[in-house]
């Protein structure tokens, strides 16, 4: 029998899939039983204290870490057969820690993004070197192409591994913690790009943070995680349920602040 055409269409939308995973870096258990549905066009947040297992959690998605238990689909497909790692991007915490002296400009940074999609001996055309220059503009940083990536500031520099990331044309984008370090109103600047990359470029992001008043307002989807799941669901659904969410993820009582900008 076939599947109705609305199941259809939504498995063909799950990107990422986790299923009862659990992991361990020596005896105590850092995440026990995840199960996550990432869709295509989510603009997904995973918000939790430290320690929780937030970067633990991206690291088992991409592959980069080996579940203890369970198993994460790409595509449908299990991680060990997955090969289209240019569907991903993906920019890891503290991706911005460039000593002054880094013999790269911002376009190399950038087009090591485009080169990864390339294969080992694949060289640049031009419409890679114009995806790459698109990539700068689209984060605001084409002024800095011929720029030493180190003579930035850490907003800026941050901004060139987004781009970087999109010189690769991923379909669903991870940031961990993306913006540590970043003044307030660098911080609006980049959700404001994340909303349009994801409104109007149908991106997929996943972003993880502390900051949980900036990421509610943002994102349309929402994970809770101190180890295991405390909530996984539309942003709507958190609000209406968020300050008894929030004292079982926190183990306390929380007072949201909301930032005045
Ligand atoms: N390589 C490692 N070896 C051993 N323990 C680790 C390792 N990396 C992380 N941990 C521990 O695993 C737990 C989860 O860490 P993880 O970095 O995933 O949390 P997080 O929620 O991303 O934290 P933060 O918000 O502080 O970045 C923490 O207790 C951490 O100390």
């Amino acid at each position: 029998m076939q599947a109705p055409p609305d199941l259809w269409q939504s498995d063909k939308n799950l990107l990422v899939e986790a299923r009862n995973l659990s992991f361990r870096y020596g005896h105590q258990e850092t995440l026990s039983d995840i199960q996550l549905n990432i869709y295509r066009g989510d603009f997904l947040g995973i918000i939790g204290p430290n320690g929780s297992g937030k970067s633990t959690l991206l690291r088992l998605l991409l592959g980069l870490l080996s579940p203890e238990q369970g198993q994460v689909l790409l595509w449908g497909e299990p991680l060990a057969q997955f090969r289209q790692w240019s569907r991903i991007g993906y920019v890891p915490q503290k991706a911005t820690a460039f000593n002054a002296a880094f013999p790269a400009t911002v376009r190399e940074v950038v087009a090591a993004g485009r080169l990864g999609r390339k294969g080992l001996f694949g060289r640049l055309n031009s419409a890679d070197r114009e995806i790459i220059d698109q990539s700068l503009a689209t984060v605001g940083m084409d002024a800095f192409a011929d720029r030493l990536i180190g003579h930035l500031s850490g907003g800026q520099q941050q901004r060139v591994f987004i781009a970087q990331a999109l010189a690769g044309e991923p379909e669903i984008l991870f940031l961990d913690e993306p913006t540590v370090g970043v003044d307030a109103e660098q911080e609006e600047q980049f959700y404001g790009l994340l909303e349009r990359l994801n409104s109007e470029s149908a991106m997929t992001i996943v972003i993880v943070s502390h900051d949980i008043g900036a990421v509610t307002e943002r994102v349309n989807k929402l994970v809770c995680l101190n180890r295991r799941l405390f909530f996984h669901g539309e942003v709507s659904g958190f609000k209406a349920r968020q300050s008894e969410i929030l004292s079982l993820l926190y183990g306390h009582p929380v007072q949201m602040i909301r930032h005045g900008h």
